[in-house]
C-alpha cells in the first residue's frame, strides 16, 4: 500500500496514563507494525519531547534532574509551565506538519498529562487551567481521532501511593468526559494489548 495511507485512518491517536503502563513500549511496537507491516506511514511524537537541542528535551531533563539546574526545588506551577511550553514547540514545529500530510501520528501523551500531574501536584484546579490555556488554544484547531487511556496494575511505581492514586483518579474524570477516549487494559502481554489499539485504530 505504501505511502497511499487510506485517509480515513490518518489523523492523531494519543497514548495517555500514569508512568510505566507501557505507552512508549506500545507505540513502538504499534509504529513497527503499522509501517512494515500494513505499509502505511505512522510517527510518533512524544511530550514533552526526547530529540536532542529541543525545548522537549531541557524540560524532559529538568524534570528529572532538576538538581543539575536549579540550588532551589522548582515548584509545580513553574515546571507545568516548562511543559506547556516544550507542548507549544512540537506542536507549532513538527506535529501541524505531519497533521497536513496524512499520516497515522501516535502521541506519547497529551495536554491531560499536563493535568493530571499538575492537579496531583496540588496545584489550585483554577492555576491548572490557566497554565494550559495558551496550550488549549493550538489544540482547538486540531482533531484528535481517538485517545487510548493505558492501565497496567504490575508496573513500578515512580511516586508516593497518594499522588500515584490523585494521577489516576485524575486521567480518569478526564477519561469519563470525553468520549473518544478507550480505557486500555495491558495487564495481559504486550503483542495482545498492541494487537487491540491497531485493531481499534483500523475499525476492523
Ligand atoms: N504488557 C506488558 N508486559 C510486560 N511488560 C510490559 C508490558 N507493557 C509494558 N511493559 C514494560 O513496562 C515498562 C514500562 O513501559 P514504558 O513503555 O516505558 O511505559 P510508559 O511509556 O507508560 O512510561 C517497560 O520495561 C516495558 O517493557
Ligand atoms: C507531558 C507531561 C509530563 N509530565 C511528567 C510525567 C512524567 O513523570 C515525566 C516525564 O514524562 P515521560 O517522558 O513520559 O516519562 P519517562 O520518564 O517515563 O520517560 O513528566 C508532567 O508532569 N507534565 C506534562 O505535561
Amino acid at each position: 500500500m505504501g505511502n497511499n495511507i487510506k485517509n480515513s485512518y490518518a489523523g492523531i491517536y494519543v497514548f495517555e496514563g500514569i508512568d510505566n503502563v507501557g505507552k512508549t513500549t506500545i507505540i513502538q511496537a504499534l509504529q513497527e507494525k503499522i509501517c512494515k507491516e500494513i505499509g502505511y506511514d505512522c510517527t510518533t511524537i512524544a511530550f514533552p519531547g526526547n530529540e536532542a537541542r529541543t525545548l522537549g528535551a531541557l524540560v524532559y531533563d529538568v524534570h528529572h534532574h532538576e538538581n543539575k539546574y536549579f540550588d532551589f526545588p522548582i515548584n509545580n506551577a513553574s515546571l507545568q509551565l516548562l511543559h506547556v511550553a516544550a507542548h507549544i514547540d512540537l506542536i507549532q514545529r513538527k506535529l501541524i506538519e505531519e497533521y497536513s500530510s496524512s499520516k497515522i501520528i501516535l502521541m506519547d501523551r497529551f495536554w491531560w498529562s499536563t493535568y493530571a500531574y499538575g492537579l496531583a501536584g496540588r496545584l489550585e484546579r483554577d492555576v491548572v487551567h490557566a497554565i494550559l490555556a495558551p496550550e488549549l488554544v493550538y489544540w482547538e484547531k486540531i482533531n484528535i481521532n481517538k485517545i487510548f487511556l493505558l492501565e497496567r496494575k504490575d508496573r513500578k511505581i515512580d511516586y508516593e501511593t497518594n499522588k500515584d492514586i490523585l494521577i489516576r483518579k485524575n486521567y480518569s474524570d478526564l477519561a469519563k468526559r470525553e468520549s473518544k477516549c478507550q480505557i486500555i487494559n495491558n495487564d495481559g502481554r504486550l503483542e495482545e494489548t498492541t494487537n487491540r489499539v491497531l485493531i481499534n485504530i483500523l475499525g476492523v
